[in-house]
């Protein structure tokens, strides 16, 4: 954030004790601390806040409304997690089971209901909890299944468990970070040879074409009212500073084949990897289009108990049925025409962020080959996109 001599700054959080989250006029961004004094009526936050922001992630999911209805009403999702507990069934009989993030309780009451577990601890952090208690009173499943309010990282359980079963994925796979407290609970918790569902994660990647969006964005400033904008048509790069989550791609408009550019193994997956993922790609375009930027998406797995038995998939791409996370676009400044025959190739970066411990920066590095031989032989391109912070 800049700031002169003088300026009266908000300070909104002190992260670290280097640099602080303030506001000055509107605008908020990161300040070094040793170049201010504090004074004056500022609401300055003497307590150093949650870099996990846990108050307002929790109560973002104590409300039933939104977030466990937009998931429960997702049946893409939650007819995944159903089909892993009916095809598993015979193998869960008498199995210790921790459902983490267990929101509604949607899946412990799968559990108990089309399985026989001994017992599934369903443990939730929200205020949900009160609620995932009374549904399973209301369902009959208090013998098996056992609320537990608090994070998965605190609670105690009497024992270990033989299946950890969580929905932790957020957009682009990882935003939230919740996957941190689902290894640690693994480390903790289960058994040696135990079962985690999902046992592997994938992100997906895809050169795209997005010409509604990015007409929809850009024209707007070409003849508003009849007057000419288009000096502000260069703030472009305004709206596509931050990924798009939410979007639902028409698989026509993918370039290429889709890639898997990260997968993520469950039971070896460490906290530290989270700090930096690496992937990277090669897409041969496959169709002439304009290259506006790439679309990501995620899929899961879940590993069959019986030896040889089929895993269960969770998609979340343009080629299956929607869920509600949809799918992410990564718009680039400048679109690029591109012809069949082309090829894409470059890497993506997911670094965590250091100070707000659920965000991330996606950067994104490609060089576009040209299969024609008078065109420019390749033009480059790099960008990062924060989420959020
Ligand atoms: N992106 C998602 N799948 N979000 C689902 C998150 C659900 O898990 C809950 N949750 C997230 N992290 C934790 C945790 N460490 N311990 C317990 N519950 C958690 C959260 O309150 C919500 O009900």
């Amino acid at each position: 954030l800049a700031f002169a001599n003088g300026d009266r700054l908000l300070v909104h959080a002190k992260p670290s004790s280097d640099w602080w989250w303030a506001e000055l006029s509107g605008v908020i961004g990161y300040i070094p601390a040793s170049h201010v004094c504090p004074g004056g009526a500022t609401e300055e936050d003497t307590s150093m806040p949650d870099p996990w922001q846990d108050e307002e992630y929790f109560d973002s999911y104590g409300t039933l409304q939104k977030l466990h209805l937009e998931m429960l009403a997702d049946r893409s999702r939650t007819e995944a997690y159903r089909q892993v507990i009916i095809s598993n069934s015979a193998s869960l009989k008498d199995k210790v089971m921790m459902d983490l993030g267990c929101g509604t309780g949607i899946i412990s009451l799968f559990c108990a209901q089309l399985a026989q577990p001994s017992m599934v601890y369903a443990v939730e952090a929200s205020s949900m909890a009160e609620y995932t208690k009374k549904l399973v009173k209301q369902n009959n499943c208090e013998e098996v299944v056992s609320v537990l309010q608090g994070r998965a990282e605190e609670i105690e359980l009497p024992g270990q468990v033989d299946v950890l079963v969580s929905e932790w994925m957020g957009n682009c796979l990882l935003f939230e970070f919740m996957v941190e407290s689902v290894l640690l609970a693994r480390d903790r918790w289960l058994k040696e040879g135990g079962v985690m569902w999902p046992s592997s994660a994938a992100l997906t990647l895809v050169p795209c074409q997005a010409d509604s969006y990015f007409s929809e964005k850009m024209h707007f400033w070409e003849r508003p009212y009849g007057l000419d904008f288009t000096p502000l048509s260069l703030a472009q790069q305004e709206f596509f500073t931050k990924p798009k989550f939410s979007y639902l791609i028409d698989p026509t408009d993918c370039l290429s084949t889709p890639c898997d550019v990260i997968q993520l193994d469950m039971y070896t997956l460490q906290v530290k990897d989270l700090e930096e993922m690496h992937g990277h790609f090669q897409f041969w375009i496959d169709r002439s289009g304009t290259f506006h930027g790439f679309t990501a998406w995620f899929n899961v797995d879940f590993k069959s108990m019986e030896p040889g038995g089929t895993a269960v998939q969770l998609d979340t791409g343009p080629h299956s049925r929607p869920t509600h996370w949809k799918q992410t676009l990564f718009m680039s400044d400048r679109p690029v025409s591109v012809h069949e025959g082309d090829s894409i190739s470059g890497s993506i970066v997911l670094h965590r962020n250091p100070v707000w411990r659920r965000h991330m920066t996606v950067s994104l590095h490609w060089n576009i080959n040209s299969s024609s031989k008078d065109a420019s032989s390749c033009q480059a391109g790099t960008k990062s996109f924060p989420m959020w912070r």
